[in-house]
C-alpha cells in the first residue's frame, strides 16, 4: 500500500551464495510497529540484515521512501534514514555511555550543536542515559545497555529502525520496560520493524504481525483481527 515506508515484496536472501530466506514479504509504516516473529533459524535475523545491506538480494524487491534498495550500500542506507540494532546489546563495554551514543551520529557527519540536540532527544526518552552518561557502558545492566544500543541507532536519525530481540536476556519487568520506550518511539512516528521471541510483549505493541518458518511467511495479519494468540505461538513453534 501506498503509505508505507518500507516495502519488502518476496525477498530471497541468505549469507553470500547460502540461502536462508526465500519468500517473505512484509511492510513498514510510519507510527507503527510490524512484528517480525518465527522460531529459532527461521530467517528473521537475515531478513533485518538484507534490508540493512548487510546480506546480499538473491530476489524479490526491497523499496523504501519509493526507491529501490538493491544498489544502495549499507552506508548509503544509514543516511536514508534505516537504522538497525542488532541482536545482543551491541555496545561498546569499554567506552562511556555518552560516547557510544555520540558513535551513532558520526556516520550522518552530524556536526556538534546538531549531535546535543539529538543527545537531549535521546536523554529526553532514556533518563537513565543521562545520569549514567560518564559510565562505561559495560557496566551497565542488560536492559540499560539495550537503551544504550537503541539510543545510539536514533542518533543516526533514522525515520525507519529495525530491532533485532530486543528483549533478549532481560528480566520480564526490564522487558515491559523496553517494550514501554519502543511504544512512545512508535508514537513519535517512527516506522518500526521489531524482531522478537517474546510473543505476547511484541504483539501488544505491534499493529502488524508477520510470522516467517524456515524463511517464508506462514502468517501475515494486523493484530486487531488476531482473535487467538494461541494460532501466533503456535506458527513461531513451526506447528
Ligand atoms: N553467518 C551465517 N552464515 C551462514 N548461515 C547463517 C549465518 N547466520 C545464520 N545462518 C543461517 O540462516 C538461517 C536463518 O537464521 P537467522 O539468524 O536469520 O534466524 P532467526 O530467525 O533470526 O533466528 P534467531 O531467533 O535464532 O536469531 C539459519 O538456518 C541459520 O543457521
Amino acid at each position: 500500500m501506498s503509505d508505507a515506508l518500507l516495502s519488502v515484496a518476496n525477498l530471497a536472501t541468505g549469507y553470500g551464495d547460502l540461502r536462508a530466506v526465500w519468500d517473505v514479504s512484509f511492510e513498514a509504516r510510519p507510527g507503527q510497529v510490524t512484528a517480525l516473529l518465527g522460531r529459532n533459524g527461521s530467517g528473521k535475523t537475515t531478513t533485518l540484515r538484507a534490508v540493512a545491506g548487510l546480506n546480499p538480494l538473491h530476489g524479490g524487491e526491497l523499496v523504501y521512501d519509493g526507491r529501490p534498495l538493491a544498489q544502495i550500500s549499507a552506508h548509503a542506507r544509514v543516511k536514508l534514514g534505516i537504522s538497525y540494532v542488532q541482536e545482543g546489546k551491541r555496545v561498546f563495554r569499554e567506552q562511556t555511555v555518552q560516547e557510544n551514543l555520540l558513535l551513532g551520529g558520526y556516520s550522518l557527519g552530524l556536526r556538534r550543536r546538531a549531535l546535543e540536540g539529538e543527545l537531549a532527544r535521546i536523554h529526553e526518552l532514556f533518563p537513565i542515559l543521562r545520569d549514567k552518561r560518564d559510565s562505561p557502558a559495560g557496566s551497565l545492566s542488560g536492559g540499560q545497555q539495550q537503551m544504550v544500543a537503541i539510543g545510539q541507532a536514533l542518533m543516526a536519525r533514522p525515520r525507519l529502525l529495525m530491532l533485532d530481540e530486543p528483549s533478549g536476556g532481560l528480566a520480564p519487568s526490564v522487558v515491559a520496560e523496553v517494550m514501554a520506550r519502543v511504544a512512545e518511539l512508535k508514537a513519535s512516528g517512527l516506522a518500526i520493524v521489531l524482531v522478537e521471541q517474546a510473543v505476547e510483549a511484541a504483539v501488544e505493541i505491534a499493529d502488524h504481525v508477520t510470522v516467517i518458518d524456515v524463511g517464508k511467511v506462514v502468517v501475515s495479519s494486523p493484530v486487531a483481527e488476531i482473535d487467538d494468540l494461541e494460532r501466533i505461538k503456535d506458527a513461531c513453534m513451526g506447528r
